[in-house]
């Protein structure tokens, strides 16, 4: 998949998976996926590996269903087990120009930023996006930390990456983001802490739509 004409408006990151609520959880991201996500990425930080490539072998095949492509959060083997799309990787996790190297120019890379000089570095070692945040304070991410609108604007001036904002994004406060000149927002909780997945990934479409006029 070329990383051109990836749509970033709408990127839904997974919640943590438990097998007893198997059915659950990938009736939640179907149905965040009928709502209008752009982007999928699954993000899981306590399973075995094997857990992770069956979870993420049916995470593909249901992006696949919905036309948008499937990015595996920091396990570069499991992403590459599977075929997925891309990788995100944060400044915790292998290089990024390494990483670039092992999945090749076909596949989309992501990776975190909170600095100009992450930044800058992300896209000298072939980031496809950065994802910059936390934004606004988060409940799901416990080492999260919240970064200035100033650095944010900071970052979006040095770097001409897309640019996803991420981090304590609801449908409320998404419009005070107008302003940042973003490609898109990552959310977990505003879909997946919803009682209507579907219904609250298309309220964030529709509330980023209104806010850029
Ligand atoms: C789109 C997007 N942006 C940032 C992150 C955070 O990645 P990282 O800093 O590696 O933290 P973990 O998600 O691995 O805890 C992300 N996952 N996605
Ligand atoms: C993965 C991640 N990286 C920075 S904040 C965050 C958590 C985003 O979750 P939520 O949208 O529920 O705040
Ligand atoms: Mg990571």
């Amino acid at each position: 998949m070329s990383s051109l004409n990836v749509d970033y408006r709408l990127y839904l990151v997974t919640e943590a998976y438990h097998p007893d609520q198997d059915d659950e959880y990938f009736r939640k991201v179907e149905s965040a996926l009928r709502g209008g996500v752009t982007l999928l990425q699954f993000r899981e930080k306590k399973a075995s590996s094997k857990i992770l490539y069956d979870v993420a072998k049916r995470l593909k095949q249901l992006a696949q269903q919905y036309e948008v492509p499937f990015i595996v959060n920091d396990r570069v083997d499991v992403a590459l087990a599977v075929d997925a799309d891309g990788v995100h990787i944060g400044q915790d996790d292998l290089p990024a120009d390494f990483v670039r190297e092992l999945i090749g120019h076909d596949k989309i890379l992501g990776v975190s930023a909170a600095t100009i000089d992450e930044a800058v570095k992300a896209e000298r070692d072939g980031a496809d996006y950065i994802g910059v945040g936390a934004v606004f304070p988060t409940s799901s991410k416990s080492d999260a930390t919240v970064i200035t609108s100033e650095m944010f604007q900071a970052i979006r001036e040095r770097v001409d990456l897309p640019m996803v904002a991420i981090g304590g994004i609801t449908s409320d406060n998404v419009k005070d983001l107008k302003t940042f000149n973003i490609d898109g927002i990552a959310v977990i909780s505003a879909i997946l802490n919803q009682k209507d997945c579907e219904q609250a990934a298309r309220r964030l479409l529709e509330v980023q739509i209104k806010s850029e006029h």
